[in-house]
């Protein structure tokens, strides 16, 4: 069949048929799908998970623990999920960034067995949906994908990029209640560019480069429009489907070919849009009470240190809201204080506009007053930004320079380093702090310790879209939302700001704490529920009544361990 002719040329999408085990049900609660060992006593899942915490903390590094935790979720879920949410601020950076980052580049040599998700490579093209069906759940509602190119700041994995999909997936469950057979990790694979990464003798994917000529760019947009056909005719309209991690140049383009047609969005560029979205809003509390502080998003002028799929997607959905914020204003001039740096410099119209990246050209404005800032220092010192935003994947980028040219414009000068994994960051918390006198409102994209400087603890908000994706996905995939958009990441900015209470801002943090990310996912879910009702996009019935009872009905919907 067509089915074993593909497996035949994918090594990878063989194994999972032997999952489907005359011997296994797919009921996650049945006994026999709890692991693959005999039971032995019963021993209570608090006992179980305090036994788990207490080897994960003998072990020496994050490394290990993130391997410990990796065979826990394939052999039992349910613990694996309960010492999670026992302790997120401590096992969050240990199945996400940071440590995921390390795992990807270790990811051959951790994962002996068959890693949990679906390689589809090139050679599956034609039978895309027959790979699907190998894998042994069959009601998926939540796929992540990812090429692998562009993994967090670490450039291109290849394959090892699956370790990103398997633990963004992690926390549509934790802190979504997506059940665990419900989520599906994918990589898909054209090849590698870093001859390093080929070369390992352990490397499990494809030993060729990536697409360059236009042909094969072709080949690879087939693939991927085959792709979400599969997907959609093998686990409905409503499954959703998250980009993540692919590289520039596909980023954009596959999210414009397929988020009209099919319920998808880009995580880089629209969830970590939205996340940066709503800690501007919170901070509007602290800077709309200084003289001369930001008031409204107008009021601000932006600097983004990076102009690509995160720079690019925050400044275009600040952009739009700025226009749906001030009726009668153009979406130019709602552009005109957003700046962005690439690795060449300040993006202005003296560029050659020919040559500039689609995502760049809506801010390639005029430079200011013939004034050709060539570094990030010059670009402070011209534009005098509000907000400084780093997303460039450069470490060490925000000098003590830059930090205090900020200062000595703003009272309190908004800086975010959002670049991961931690070694990547634009600057530390420490220095942040330290460099702005303790007057910066700083966010970073992994965490950071508190810091205390002069008598007074600051705690640095995690700016990263694992606020967003979990409660945007929840809300989808509650009303059966058949596409997701800017518009559900406004809401969903608008729900997360709103949950950012006072204390937190007086701390230094404009996010709310990380303990309290899966109710966050919950009201970003109601709202973006009710936004696909009003749209005409949600398949299920409106839950009757109000706010209440779909908040009530949202929760039950929810996956939890049993504890
Ligand atoms: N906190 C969060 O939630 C998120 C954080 N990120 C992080 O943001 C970073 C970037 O991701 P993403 O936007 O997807 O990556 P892209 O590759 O799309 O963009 C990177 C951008 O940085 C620019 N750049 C590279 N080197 C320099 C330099 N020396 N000086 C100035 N600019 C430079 C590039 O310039 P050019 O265009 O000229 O090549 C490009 O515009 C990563 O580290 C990622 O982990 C991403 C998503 C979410
Ligand atoms: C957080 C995230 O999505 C990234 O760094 O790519
Ligand atoms: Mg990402």
């Amino acid at each position: 069949s067509s089915s074993a002719q593909s497996c035949s040329s994918n090594p990878f999408s063989t194994p999972y048929t032997s999952l489907k085990s005359p011997h296994s049900s797919k009921d996650p609660a049945d006994p026999k799908n709890l692991g693959l060992l005999p039971r032995g006593p019963q021993v209570a899942m608090p006992v179980r998970v305090a036994n788990l915490e207490s080897r994960l903390n003998a072990l020496p590094t994050d490394l290990d623990r993130y391997t410990l935790l990796a065979s826990v979720l394939e052999t039992d879920s349910n613990l694996y999920f309960a010492t999670v949410s026992n302790d997120v601020p401590r096992w969050m950076p240990m199945i996400y960034t940071p440590t995921v980052g390390a795992a990807c580049q270790n990811f051959s040599k951790i994962h002996t067995n068959q890693p949990k998700g679906i390689y589809l490579t090139k050679s599956d093209k034609g039978n895309i949906a027959e790979v699907l069906k190998n894998w042994p759940y069959e009601a998926i509602k939540v796929i992540v994908v990812t090429d692998g190119e562009r993994i967090l700041g670490l450039g291109d994995l290849g394959a090892n990029g699956m370790g990103i999909s398997i633990g963004k997936l992690a926390l549509y469950t934790a802190l979504g209640g997506i059940a665990p057979e419900s989520t599906l990790p994918v990589h898909i694979d054209f090849g590698c560019n870093v001859a390093e990464v080929r070369d390992d003798p352990m490397y499990m994917g494809l030993r060729t480069s990536r697409p360059s000529t236009p042909e094969e760019v072709k080949e690879y947009d087939e693939f991927l429009a085959e792709f979400f056909e599969a997907v959609k005719t093998t686990y409905g309209e409503s499954a959703l489907v998250q980009f993540e991690d692919f590289g520039n140049s596909n980023a954009f383009r596959f999210l414009e070919m397929f988020q009209q047609k099919y319920t998808t969005f880009n995580d880089d560029i629209q969830g970590t849009a939205s996340v940066v979205l709503g800690g501007i809003m919170a901070s509007l509390r602290l800077t709309s009470v200084v003289e001369g502080g930001a008031k409204s998003l107008k009021d601000h002028t932006f600097l983004f240190f990076g102009a690509g799929e995160a720079g690019c997607g925050i400044a275009g959905l600040i952009a739009e809201t700025i226009r749906q914020e001030n009726p009668g204003m153009s979406i130019e001039e709602a552009r005109k204080n957003i700046w962005l740096v690439d690795s060449r410099g300040v993006v202005t119209a003296k560029r050659d506009t020919a040559k500039l990246a689609h995502h760049k050209l809506p801010f390639a404005h005029a430079a200011p007053a013939d004034v050709e800032p060539k570094d990030l220092l010059a670009a402070v010192q011209a534009l005098s930004p509000t907000a400084l935003i780093g997303v460039s994947g450069q470490p060490q980028t925000f000098s003590k320079e830059i930090v205090q040219s900020m200062t000595s414009t703003q009272a309190r000068p908004i800086i975010f380093s959002l670049s991961n994994p931690t070694s990547k960051s634009e600057c530390t918390a420490e220095q942040a702090y330290e460099w702005s006198d303790g007057k910066a409102i700083f966010a970073t994209g992994s965490p950071f310790a508190p810091v205390t400087y002069k008598g007074k603890e600051y705690i640095t908000g995690q700016g990263n879209n694992a606020y967003i994706f979990p409660g945007v996905g929840l809300g989808a995939i509650f009303s059966q939302a058949s596409r997701v958009d800017d518009n559900d990441m406004i809401t969903a900015a608008r729900a997360l700001a709103g949950l950012v209470p006072q204390e937190n801002l007086d701390s230094g943090s404009c996010y709310p704490d990380l303990e309290l990310a899966r109710e966050v996912s919950v009201r970003i879910a109601v709202e973006v529920a009710k936004a696909a009702w009003e749209r005409g996009t949600a398949k299920r019935e409106r839950v009757p009544g109000g706010d209440k009872e779909l908040e009530a009905a949202i929760r039950d919907s929810m996956w939890a361990p049993r504890v």
